[in-house]
């Protein structure tokens, strides 16, 4: 079976993209002064090739035609508006392998997880398009000869700001409700993996008229930065780091803005005395998100295990964690890939040196893989910590990398109270069958999204995002398409 697939994968030069420039007004561009930096495929450490560095200028000119475009798409009817996004959805689903290794390549991440990647962004995408008439207002009855209706409108130039963790994923699917409800939108690709966003362009850039659809690449946080500074950018989506969603909202502050904040999170998964520890086992395992390396906003990095089933979960942990082996990201077989780069590798390594150092014992991985194919590659085995306390760092840091932090509980509430004390709050697995402990659980941590007996699983439609300093807004549902329009009342008085 997955011989046949990887016959099916193209050979990996095929999938890069051709145009490394800007694309904006519908055309593609070099950056000023023919300015570019390197991608690198982290992975194997070779380059990917060259990719324009926009500067101050180029960004404003990007905003500036998607600024020019805002009143052409605006007046497009909802439902053509949904035929375009369907055929977007389209083009995504049947380069769904393509896309996928592209992005395994660029940014480390198992080309199998990838295709499930372009399929969700496939799927959010046929979402907004069927929510295009759900844009609705409200009216009040004041009185006979008298209409009062709220309508709502698009809000303008939408940026959306992304990281390297999915990097096709966001850059389809983040368009997709701004473009729903009527608003143009200029997307900024991670530094670490910007080729994905730039084969969008070119599959389906031509899908809008020119200036709707706009991607500007750079190496450094400055990009970001001018968008968020130009003030014909009516809304920032950002996904990304607290210290990122805190600089994006500052910068937004003299413009009176709106932000859209998916940020940072340090989640906890709960185990109740009752759940059955085989089962927890493999949520453990499954909620780190060790395809990606635990590169996931999501993972729960931190778990809780009841001091009566502590040593029956992990007695069954190791059977589990064998599925994910680091390998070569372009491979099908792949079932764990590379860190996203060096930065990203020597963070992992450095938190691992922490834990050690405060105390907590490594009870699975803890290293680079021996793999002498990985060698040029930023590999790490997926690593759980045990006897970790919850003052330890690598229970209070988003560490970003694959390294999970087991913690011993006895009494709920002084449980639930380290669970809530750090600063974000973004998702949260309970494992019990008890109804009581579950909704009574779900209910006190402070976070946006709770699984219970579930982990790590979004779902379309389903409104994702963090409480506390994990973000501002949610996202994958009816609210964020609706996070993009703005209330208008119109009071009309008729004669007679
Ligand atoms: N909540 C979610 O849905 C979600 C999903 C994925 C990742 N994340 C978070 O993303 C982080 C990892 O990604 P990262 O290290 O690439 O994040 P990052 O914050 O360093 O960068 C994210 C993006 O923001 C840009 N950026 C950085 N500083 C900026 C600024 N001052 N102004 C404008 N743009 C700026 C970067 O260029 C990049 O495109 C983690 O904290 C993770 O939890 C959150």
């Amino acid at each position: 079976m997955s011989e046949a697939i990887a016959a099916q994968l193209p050979a990996t030069e095929s999938v890069l993209p051709k145009q490394r420039g800007l694309y904006f007004a519908g055309e593609w561009h070099e950056a000023t002064g023919a300015r570019s930096f390197e991608t690198f495929s982290p992975g194997s450490g070779k380059s990917l090739g060259q990719v324009a560095e926009a500067g101050e200028a180029d960004v404003a000119a990007a905003i500036g035609a998607a600024h020019a475009a805002f009143p052409e798409w605006s007046a497009v009817p909802p439902l053509e508006r949904a035929r375009i996004l369907r055929e977007l959805a389209r083009i995504v689903r049947e380069n769904a392998h393509e896309l996928a290794l592209l992005d395994a390549v660029d940014c480390g991440n198992p080309v199998r997880a990838m295709v499930g990647d372009a399929n969700i962004a496939s799927a959010q995408i046929e979402l907004f398009a069927g929510l295009v008439t759900e844009m609705k207002g409200a009216s009040i009855p004041m009185g006979p000869g008298r209409l009062n209706v709220s309508v709502r409108e698009p809000l303008g130039v939408v940026a959306r700001i992304s990281p390297f963790n999915h990097p096709f994923m966001f850059a389809a699917a983040k368009i997709a409700a701004p473009l729903a409800a009527g608003n143009t939108v200029l997307i900024k690709p991670p530094e670490q993996a910007p080729l994905s966003a730039l084969r969008l362009a070119e599959l389906a850039g031509d899908l809008f008229p020119p200036g709707v659809f706009n991607v500007v690449t750079g190496s450094s946080r400055e990009v970001g930065a001018w968008i968020v500074a130009d003030p014909r950018v009516a809304k920032v989506g950002l996904i990304g780091s607290v210290a990122a969603g805190q600089a994006v909202m500052r910068n937004s502050a003299d413009a009176l803005r709106p932000v859209l904040l998916e940020l940072g999170g340090k989640n906890a998964l709960i185990a109740y005395p009752d759940a059955d520890p085989d089962a927890v086992a493999q949520a453990m395992v499954a909620g780190m998100n060790f395809a990606w390396c635990g590169q996931s906003c999501g993972s729960t990095s931190r778990v809780f295990l009841h001091g009566d089933i502590h040593d029956a979960v992990l007695a069954r942990v190791a059977k589990h964690i064998q599925a994910f082996t680091p390998g070569l990201p372009e491979s099908w077989d792949t079932t764990m890939g590379a860190l996203a780069s060096k930065a990203q590798y020597d963070r992992t390594l450095h938190y691992i040196e922490t834990g050690r150092a405060e105390g907590a014992t490594v009870f699975a991985g803890g290293k680079p893989p021996d793999t002498p194919a990985l060698a040029e590659g930023y590999f790490v085995e997926p690593t759980i910590f045990t006897d970790v306390t919850s003052d330890m760092t690598i229970a209070r840091d988003e560490i970003f990398g694959p390294v999970c932090s087991v913690l011993r509980w006895q009494d709920e509430a002084t449980m639930l109270a380290e669970v809530n004390a750090l600063d974000v709050g973004l998702t949260c697995s309970i494992w019990t069958r008890d109804f009581d402990a579950a909704l009574r659980t779900a209910t006190a941590v402070e976070v946006g999204y709770v699984w219970v007996n579930e982990v790590s699983k979004h779902f379309v439609g389903a409104p994702f995002g963090g409480k506390k300093q994990s973000g501002i807004g949610r996202e994958e549902c009816i609210e964020e398409m609706l996070s993009f329009t703005d209330l208008k009342n119109i009071h009309m008085k008729f004669a007679g």
